[in-house]
Parts: structure tokens; C-alpha cells; sequence
């Protein structure tokens, strides 16, 4: 098996950091979240989290460089005092080795440009902060990208019932995949234990299950309402925070993850990609952007070649991605 170290420390990193998450939602308190400058949120556990695996990627590969969501800068600003007190607290329950100074130095660890040569790991320490907030869906993402092609990702889902058939089954789970060697899932609980997991075989578009994101400023729910209407099925997507979506295609339980864009300029972060662009591969997927391109890992922090996301089982792939270049911008 190929990339076996790379793939066994990024499993017990995104186990930790899941931990770690799960810790903090149950109860977030006001001054354990942020507003950042674009106005987006981030929690202590974000922080927590991103610290907690890059310092554990740090110790297994040094040479590797990261291209993290987060940075640090807003920690160490004397205001905001208290929050930072509270991640380098989360984290040490976690790893009692890390102290406040290397809480900071892990964190910032992620800034690396990305690009086409070499090999560097992306990381979305949590993904899907605002169902984090509202108690619903996240994801911690983790993949390794080399020359520009993503090669391993796993995906954390600490809220996400392990039988997708049983929404009251046991909550947390971990899926993770090599490139050329399939899919896996496992339980949060036990990540030695994975299961082959593969995507469905639907192959009537009327019949697909669609999903998409909670957020309308992420994607145009009006536009996908339309689109799903054209392709014969009056059924809306269900809407899931984070990339528990590519998760859900992966595993059979939608056929189709639709992202369609809200504003022009807005460029896709590779973090929120790449763990679960090479799941869904490796589960037998299809994806593309709302132009039917590929997507280009190769050129930065984000994937400002594409627009928007179409990622499918494959069967319904073809008519999916058309419909989708049919209903425009
Ligand atoms: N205008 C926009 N269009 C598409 N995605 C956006 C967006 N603004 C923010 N996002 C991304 O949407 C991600 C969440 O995905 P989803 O909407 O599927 O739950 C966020 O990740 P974070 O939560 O890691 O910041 C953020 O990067
Ligand atoms: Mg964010
Ligand atoms: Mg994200
Ligand atoms: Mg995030």
C-alpha cells in the first residue's frame, strides 16, 4: 500500500482533532467564538484543531508544509487574550505537550502558498463552521496534494450516524482514501476498522438524491430547485453543512452534491475540496465544476480556475453536469 505512514498519522490526527471538536460544540460559550475580518466565524475548536494536526504533521513529516485555513494572527491580538487561553486549554486536554507557543507555531504552520510541484498537506481544521455553531454537521478535512494531484484525504464527521441507513445509529465517523486504492469509512470510536464504501447506482437523474449546502450565500438554491426540476424529479436536495456532502455521495446516500455559485468573484478554497474530491473518487465518484471542467488543485490556496462544484455517482454523472451547464451562470 502506498503512502501507509501518511495516511495512519493523518487518521489519528483528524481522530484527535474530531475529539477535540466534539468537546466544544456541546455548550460553546460567547467568548469561544470570533468574527474574522471577512466576517466569517471561527471557534476555539477551529483553532484547537488546526493546531492539534499540524503539530502532529510536523512531527511526522517536517519537511511537509501546509496550507491551513486558519492563522494566527487574530490570537495574538492582546483582545482577544481570553479566546487564545481557551484553544491552547482545548488543546492541551488533548495534547498535553502544547503549550502556548507552540499552539501558535502549529497553527501557523498552514501558510503555505500550495501550487504544482512537490508535496504539501491542506487542512480544513473545521469545515462547515456555521453547522458547528448551530450543532449541526462539520467536517475536520485533511489531504496531501503532490505535484498538484490530491493523493490521500480523510474526512472527520463527528456528527454523522456511521449507518447511513440509521440516522439513530451511532454519531462520528472517519473516511478516508489513497489514490488508486478505493474508499473507506470507519467509526470515529475504532478508526482501525474501515469498510469499503462506494457510491451508488442510480442511473435515472429523476430518481438522484441531491444535496447541498445549508447556506444560501454558499449556494444558489434557487438555481439547483431549477435544475433538479429539469432533470424530472420535484424533489429539492437536502440540505447538509460542510463536506459531510461529498460523504453522502461517497456512501450512497445522495447521488449528486451540488455547489453553485452565489457572486463571481468568488474562489473555491482547495481545503474545502480535497479530502472530499479523492473520497469520492476512490468510492467509484465523478465531479467536476458547473462547467463540466476538472478541478485544478495545482494553482494556490484555491481553485481559482473552477466555478462551483458538480460531484455525482457515475451513472448519472453525464446528464447531471448537463443540465447543470445548461442552467447558466
Ligand atoms: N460565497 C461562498 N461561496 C461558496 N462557499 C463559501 C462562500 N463563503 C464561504 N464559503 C465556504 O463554505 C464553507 C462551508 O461549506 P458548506 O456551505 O458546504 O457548509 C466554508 O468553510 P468553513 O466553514 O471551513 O469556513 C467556506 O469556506
Ligand atoms: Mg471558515
Ligand atoms: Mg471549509
Ligand atoms: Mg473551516
Amino acid at each position: 500500500m502506498s503512502f501507509e505512514q501518511e495516511l495512519n498519522i493523518a487518521k489519528e490526527a483528524v481522530r484527535k482533532a474530531s475529539l477535540l471538536c466534539a468537546a466544544a460544540q456541546h455548550g460553546l460559550i460567547d467568548s469561544e467564538k470570533h468574527d474574522k475580518a471577512d466576517k466569517s466565524p471561527v471557534t476555539v475548536a477551529d483553532y484547537g484543531a488546526q493546531a492539534l494536526v499540524l503539530s502532529s504533521l510536523a512531527t511526522a513529516f517536517p519537511e511537509d508544509p501546509a496550507v491551513g485555513e486558519e492563522d494566527s494572527s487574530d490570537l495574538r491580538k492582546p483582545e482577544n487574550a481570553e479566546l487564545f487561553s481557551k484553544v491552547v486549554e482545548y488543546a492541551q486536554k488533548i495534547d498535553s505537550e502544547l503549550d502556548a507557543d507552540s499552539v501558535l507555531a502549529a497553527i501557523d504552520r498552514g501558510n503555505h502558498e500550495g501550487g504544482s510541484t512537490g508535496r504539501f498537506w491542506t487542512l480544513d481544521p473545521i469545515d462547515g463552521t456555521k453547522g458547528f455553531l448551530r450543532g449541526e454537521q462539520y467536517a475536520v478535512a485533511l489531504a496531501l496534494i503532490e505535484n498538484g494531484e490530491v493523493v490521500l484525504g480523510v474526512l472527520g464527521c463527528p456528527n454523522l450516524p456511521v449507518d447511513p441507513a440509521n440516522p439513530n445509529s451511532e454519531k462520528g465517523c472517519i473516511l478516508y482514501a489513497v489514490k488508486g486504492e478505493g474508499a473507506f469509512q470507519a467509526p470515529l470510536s475504532d478508526i482501525g476498522t474501515g469498510k469499503s464504501i462506494s457510491t451508488d447506482s442510480v442511473s435515472d437523474p429523476a430518481k438522484a438524491v441531491f444535496c447541498e449546502s445549508v447556506e444560501s450565500g454558499h449556494t444558489a438554491h434557487g438555481r439547483s430547485a431549477q435544475i433538479t426540476e429539469a432533470l424530472g424529479t420535484a424533489v429539492e436536495p437536502f440540505r447538509m453543512d460542510s463536506q459531510c456532502k461529498y460523504a453522502a455521495v461517497s456512501r450512497g446516500q445522495a447521488s449528486v452534491y451540488l455547489r453553485l455559485p452565489t457572486r463571481p468573484g468568488y474562489e473555491e478554497k482547495i481545503w474545502d475540496h480535497a479530502a472530499g474530491y479523492i473520497v469520492l473518487l476512490e468510492a467509484g465518484g465523478k465531479i467536476c465544476d458547473t462547467l463540466g471542467s476538472p478541478l485544478d488543485f495545482s494553482i494556490g490556496r484555491t481553485l481559482k480556475e473552477n466555478k462551483g462544484i458538480v460531484a455525482t455517482s457515475p451513472r448519472v454523472y453525464e446528464p447531471v453536469v448537463k443540465a447543470v451547464v445548461a442552467s447558466g451562470q
